[in-house]
């Protein structure tokens, strides 16, 4: 694969955010491994949305730093690389007359008004990016008549056009019913797994996520744990409470 293999994906270092005198982020350090699926998760306030914005580079972090494969952000220009899909409520007005066709091909363009420059080869792409999130059969629906979810997998297919190696995705299930979640996960857990792709995923869904991802950080202003699924789950629930707050509480997948 790249040459980049061994790099992190996005590296964090010592990144402490305040709004005015409000301290939101203190001292966060952590890395996202190339090729991991790596869920955000913290209760409400906790400043993950805030995280998200610095690693964007859309808030300038008071100190620290941030890194996309081993270029740092002041420097990164390949955001094609770096696919977002931010909270769908802000992210689209699904009122709006277009396709799932047509939305996923503003990923290549961000404009309605280009499509008759579609070269073939673009169009190739974009039936891909659809038929790797499962809506290759509403493809002519309109984006306001499909569900929460599927709604979903049409903005991920949007960001896949342009062939991120990492897509970051902030609460991607809220509005998602229970029932379709877990199919949500195992679309996301495919992409990483066979396509290589690595993912950031911010939540408040802490049961179902852990069984999906393959790393896990904790925040509540500061960094409370990250490591991989396997120690997070080693962690006793009593535990993680009392360390985290009690906002938090890992639940079994069948609850
Ligand atoms: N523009 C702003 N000005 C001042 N304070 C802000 C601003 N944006 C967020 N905050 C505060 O910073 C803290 C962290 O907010 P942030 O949105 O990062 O949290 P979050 O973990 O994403 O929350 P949620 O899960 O509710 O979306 C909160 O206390 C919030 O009120």
């Amino acid at each position: 694969m790249s040459k980049h293999d061994n790099t992190a994906a996005v590296k964090i270092e010592n990144i402490s955010f305040h709004y005015g005198d409000r301290y939101v982020l203190d001292r966060i350090n952590f890395e996202i491994p190339n090729g991991a699926f790596m869920g955000i998760v913290g209760p409400n306030g906790s400043g993950k949305s805030t995280l998200i914005k610095c690693i964007l580079g859309l808030l300038k972090p008071q100190s620290g730093k941030v890194s996309f494969f081993g270029i740092p952000l002041s420097r990164f220009k390949n955001w094609g690389e770096v696919g977002y899909v931010s909270q769908k409520a802000n992210s689209f007005n699904t009122a709006f007359p277009a396709t799932v066709y047509e939305v996923v091909s503003m990923g290549l363009f961000g404009k309605v008004g280009l499509f008759r420059f579609l070269t073939k080869k673009h169009k190739q792409k974009i039936l891909e990016a659809i038929e790797t999130v499962g809506m290759t059969n509403f493809i002519h629906r309109n984006i306001g008549e499909l569900s929460g979810g599927q709604q979903q997998r049409v903005f991920i297919a949007r960001a896949l056009v342009s062939d991120p190696r990492l897509l970051i995705l902030d609460e991607p299930t809220v509005g998602v019913d229970a029932a379709s979640v877990s199919n949500f996960y195992e679309m996301l857990k495919s992409l990483n797994e066979e396509k290589g792709l690595t993912l950031l995923l911010v939540t408040h869904d802490v049961g179902v996520m852990s069984d999906y991802v393959t790393h896990v950080a904790c925040l509540n202003k500061q960094l409370h744990f990250h490591g991989n699924t396997k120690e997070f789950k080693e962690i006793s629930k009593e535990g993680f409470s009392q360390m985290y707050g009690h906002h938090v509480h890992v639940l079994e997948h069948h609850h």
